[in-house]
């Protein structure tokens, strides 16, 4: 699909292939009839780690029927999850698999891409200010605080 073409690539269509489509990047002149990989224009790609508490929107997740711990506690718990993954014992996709309230766990809390307006603003803001390959301080939205990852 063309509209997740990297940044400056646009879809055209040859007048002398028989309408073959080819990728022409309007800021190099650069045409080329293979898809040029990147991340789509204006999107991340991130992962997260997400510990929800008694006042989350949804207090419930694939772990827990009732989550009643408090939101001071699931800080906590958050940091500790963050300290361990800084000092290198662990990678947050791995931890995210086994202690992430967001369903997303079962993918190691990768949330695939997203743009703009697709999440909760606190989440988005925080996304879009990571570096690839940098990580956030914890993230407060109204599902619970998150550790997030930029990966593209
Ligand atoms: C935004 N999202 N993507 C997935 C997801 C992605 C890939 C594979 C499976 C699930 C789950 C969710 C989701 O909203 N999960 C919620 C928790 C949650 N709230 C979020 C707010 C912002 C970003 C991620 C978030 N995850 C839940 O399970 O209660």
């Amino acid at each position: 699909m063309a509209d997740d073409l990297p940044e400056g690539w646009e879809i055209r269509y040859s007048k002398t292939h028989n309408g073959q489509p080819y990728y022409y990047n309007m800021a190099s002149k650069e045409s080329r009839w293979d898809k040029p990989e990147g991340p789509p224009a204006g999107k991340v790609r991130c992962s997260h780690l997400l510990v929800k508490h008694r006042d989350s929107r949804r207090p419930a997740s694939w772990k827990d029927d009732r989550i009643t711990r408090t939101k001071d506690d699931a800080l906590q718990i958050l940091k500790g999850h963050r300290a361990k993954i800084v000092a290198g014992d662990v990678t947050l996709g791995d931890l995210a698999s086994t202690e992430s309230d967001c369903s997303s766990a079962h993918k190691k809390g990768d949330l695939g891409f997203f743009g703009r307006n697709q999440m909760q603003k606190p989440f988005e803001e925080a996304s879009f200010k990571l570096e690839v390959g940098q990580m956030s301080d914890p993230v407060f939205t109204d599902s619970g605080i998150h550790i997030i990852l930029r990966t593209a």
